[in-house]
């Protein structure tokens, strides 16, 4: 589903700030795939998905998803298939338009209808139908602006914004962390459900060992630009987090500083 081919991204290129956000990486993932990744701060781990969804060009590698090019395809291009839920619970929603405003615009995307907001009776029915399955009593919010809501809830119209048109890639970065742990949980919880029910290829950013093993099917390891650790169902499924870290220090020659890793 998603190749990106030795992808190098310098940044300040030719000053003395120049530095290798990503330096020749390449990663295969197949339809279905839930990948976390975990890394400690300026792994590039964000840098990652910004390549992905185009929000800059790279310095060299190609990046394929569901067997077309997009190296070169410009990121609003890009974001019609690839949803992106960030930590920030302000992005990802329009605050001033109501809930189902917000939903309409990407309901209407899937459908080809750019920048739509209107809703009708049959979108409001759908909109209810799928917020109550949550239980995070939205359904009954829906004219209710987004800029109103909890974080939580925000996330989880979020996610369902990118999702309402199934998108070939998801990618979600740290979407919990700013959540007090019990929002977390449960925005966490959809998120599987959602994922599951419709198989979206995802790939998650997390700063939590747990969570990253005990999310998807896979885990990678970021350092310096570069994967340094991929991690298979199978070999991952019996490992805790210390094995992990364990991992880490074996493959860097170095011991983990949890206070830089921050992993928690
Ligand atoms: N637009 C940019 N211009 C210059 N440097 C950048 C830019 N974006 C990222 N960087 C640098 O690239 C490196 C990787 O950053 P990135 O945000 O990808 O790290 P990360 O692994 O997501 O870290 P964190 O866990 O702290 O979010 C960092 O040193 C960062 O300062």
């Amino acid at each position: 589903m998603l190749d990106v081919n030795n992808v190098t991204k310098v940044f300040s290129k030719g000053t003395v700030n120049e530095h290798t956000a990503l330096n020749n990486l390449s990663l295969h993932l197949d339809n279905g795939d839930f990948v976390t990744i975990v890394g400690s701060n300026g792994a590039g781990k964000s840098t990652l998905f910004n390549a992905i969804c185009g929000s800059f060009l790279c310095d060299s590698g190609k990046i394929i998803l569901d067997n077309e090019d997009i190296t070169y395809k410009k990121e609003h291009k890009r974001a019609r298939v690839i949803g992106r839920v960030f930590q920030d619970t302000m992005k990802g929603t329009a605050p001033d338009m109501t809930i189902e405003e917000n939903l309409a615009l990407a309901y209407s995307k899937g459908r080809r209808r750019i920048f739509q907001s209107a809703v009708n009776d049959k979108m409001r029915k759908f909109f209810k139908e799928q917020l109550a399955r949550y239980n995070m009593g939205l359904e009954d919010r829906l004219k209710n602006k987004v800029g109103l809501l909890s974080g939580g809830q925000r996330q989880v119209v979020t996610l369902l914004m990118c999702t309402l048109a199934v998108p070939k890639l998801l990618l979600l970065d740290e979407h919990t962390a700013a959540l007090d742990p019990a929002t977390a949980e449960k925005v966490m919880e959809i998120t599987k459900q959602i994922v599951a029910e419709n198989n979206i290829t995802t790939m998650m950013i997390t700063h939590n060992l747990n969570q990253a093993l005990t999310t998807g099917n896979r885990t990678i390891m970021m350092d310096s630009g570069e994967i340094i650790l991929d991690i298979p169902y199978n070999e991952r499924k019996n490992m805790n987090r210390d094995d992990l870290l364990q991992m880490y220090s074996m493959k860097k020659r170095e011991a983990l500083d949890n206070d830089r890793i921050l992993f928690s």
